[in-house]
């Protein structure tokens, strides 16, 4: 068993990353303790304001956000940029990395003792804050996520694959699970927020019809439907055992691009999947590829299983006339995932 200390000692990670990735560990590590304590930490899931993008912000959103600013003060990192925060902010001037954070990531589930977790990506840093993260996410040099569940873990990767470590609640150092995490290539799981299916445009509305139908329709075959409301659970999930995942784009007004943000959640969760094998993307074109030309910027978000994100692609493709998965002719791409 290694930590996290020696892992990123060793040749496999660029050697300026090491004191950052240190720094979100210590940082996750207290988060996971006051966490755990729950209420007894105080009122975490208690409405403090809205950020930029006019999401509710929790006591929570603000505190870990604090804490990953102070903390990453002296590790090389220049410039950083949060989901809760408008504007990038250069926290250490003779820095060469930009760090897109989303601080509290999932914080609707902060009252109710359900998964929420951190995701962060490392970039190169520019001279010009904006262009350092205005820049498509193939430019990551690192990315990932912990979280905080059942198990604090933290799953992260350095461009060569993905690591799975678990924080060790006795040592507080992060143990090495699985040093190359890849995402099963079966899987009867998809993940959407239902509840929005009349929103929806009408070729996700026919994959899931199509899922729906089950053994009946299209796709003969059951599938079971899976849906935490926080992103590092579902990709946790999906990245153990499989599945997919969709955040589309909807009809509801500030939802013309889906809910979640390309800098902050989409791009280091692409960048994860792709190196566990995986596939991400907007529903047609791959995330990595997308240059935010704003830092909150949302995109429709889907990812998971290889064939499975490519059928939903497939489904894009198909005539625009409403199709019913019932009957068995509603011209459902035949491909098998
Ligand atoms: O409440 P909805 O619309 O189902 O959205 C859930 C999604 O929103 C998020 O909570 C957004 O993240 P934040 O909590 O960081 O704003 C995702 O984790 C999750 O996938
Ligand atoms: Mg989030
Ligand atoms: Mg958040």
């Amino acid at each position: 068993m290694t930590s996290v200390a020696a892992i990123l000692a060793s040749d496999a990670i660029p050697k300026k990353l090491y004191q950052p990735m240190l720094a979100i560990c210590e940082v996750a590590a207290q988060l996971s303790r006051t966490i755990a304590r729950g209420e007894l930490s105080g009122s975490l899931g208690h409405e403090v304001g809205s950020n930029t993008d006019g999401d509710n912000q929790k006591a929570l959103d603000v505190i870990a956000d604090e804490a990953f600013a102070e903390g990453l003060r002296g590790t090389g990192v220049r410039w950083y940029a949060s989901e809760e925060r408008e504007e990038v902010v250069e926290i250490d001037v003779d820095g060469g990395l930009g760090v897109a954070i989303d601080p509290l990531d999932g914080s609707s589930n902060i009252d109710v003792n359900v998964s929420i977790g951190t995701i962060f990506s490392f970039v190169e840093a520019l001279e010009d804050p904006d262009d350092t993260f205005l820049r498509s996410g193939t430019h990551q040099i690192g990315g990932g996520y912990v979280i905080y569940g059942p198990q604090t873990a933290l799953v992260v990767s350095f461009g060569d694959g993905v690591q799975h470590y678990i924080l060790d609640p006795d040592t507080g150092a992060f143990v090495l699970i699985n040093p190359s995490v890849e995402i099963p290539e079966t899987s009867i799981e998809f993940a959407i927020n239902a509840s929005n299916y009349r929103h929806w445009s009408k070729p996700i509305r026919t994959y899931i019809d199509d899922c729906l139908a089950g053994e009946a329709g299209p796709r003969g075959k059951n599938f079971n439907m899976r849906w935490v409301a926080s992103l590092v659970a579902e990709t946790h999930r999906i990245l153990m055992r499989g599945g997919i995942f969709l955040y589309p784009s909807d009809e509801r007004q500030g939802y013309e691009n889906g809910r979640l943000r390309l800098l902050y959640e989409c791009a280091p969760i692409a960048l994860l999947v792709e190196q566990a094998g995986g596939r991400a993307t907007d529903g047609s074109a791959r995330i990595l590829d997308r240059a935010p030309d704003s830092l909150h910027v949302r995109v429709p978000f889907v990812f998971g299983t290889p064939a499975k994100v490519e059928r939903v692609a497939v489904y894009h493709d198909l005539p625009t006339q409403e199709n019913s998965a019932f009957g068995g002719s509603n011209g459902s791409p035949q491909i098998e995932s």
